[in-house]
């Protein structure tokens, strides 16, 4: 199983979001978690097409797009030509989801379902095995910053149990609260692919990013 950090630039300093992306990706990160908020499915509004496109000639890093908007099939054209590599849908957001991820896969993208820590697993019941990737919501969505809510490491591994009982070598994603401190234990419950924003972009950004991926890799 590969493991991945996806260090989230929601936290990074917007006036200085280029250098702040090299900087993780310099520093070993994987990936780039690239959070969308539209003030309506969540109570905070981030950023669009504009700055996903223009990050895009910054780094070749996986382009991790995670939609906390609603209807988000109405937009994954836009999100595909800015650049997005991985487009995560929550499962609360749309009203047609096994649509929407028809969508994002006619537009060539890889696709992931995000949950938010209310939900319960059986929302992917019906559509598990066609994804590639689960994001388990680990703070209610909107902000960073918050603390990881403890209830969720069973989430997580009864979800890596239902994968291994389909046969599938599902990515589990865990978004909210990651530190270097918890980032092992997260691992052990049995995801693969670690979302960091205030752990990775508040201060020394590769210092940061070294840490965890250490951690990480212990
Ligand atoms: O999607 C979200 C928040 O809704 C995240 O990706 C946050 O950006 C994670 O921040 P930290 O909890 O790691 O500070
Ligand atoms: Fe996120």
């Amino acid at each position: 199983m590969e493991y991945i950090l996806s260090p989230s630039i929601l936290s990074a300093d917007f006036a200085r979001l280029g250098e702040d992306v090299k900087k993780a990706a310099d520093a070993g990160a994987q990936w780039i978690h690239i959070d969308v908020m539209d003030g309506a499915f969540v109570p905070n509004i981030s950023l669009g097409f504009p700055v996903i496109k223009s990050l895009r000639k910054e780094t070749d890093k996986v382009f991790d797009v995670h939609l906390m908007i609603e209807e988000p099939g109405r937009y994954i054209e836009e999100f595909v030509e800015s650049g997005a590599d991985l487009i995560t849908l929550h499962a609360e957001s749309a009203k047609h989801l096994h649509r929407a991820i028809q969508q994002v896969k006619a537009a060539g993208c890889k696709v992931g379902v995000s949950l938010n820590p209310a939900t319960p697993l059986c929302a992917l019941e019906h559509i598990l095995d066609e994804i590639d990737m689960v994001l388990i919501m680990t703070v209610n969505p909107g902000y960073g910053g918050q603390a990881y809510i403890d209830a969720m490491d069973q989430k997580i591994r009864n979800l890596r149990k239902m994968a291994d009982e389909r046969g599938l070598d599902l990515d589990i994603e865990v978004d909210g609260g990651v530190t270097a401190d918890n980032i092992g234990h997260i691992k052990e419950c049995g995801a693969n692919i670690f979302v960091a924003g205030s752990a990775a972009f508040n201060g020394d950004i590769e210092a940061n990013v070294k840490k965890l991926l250490k951690a990480m890799e212990e």
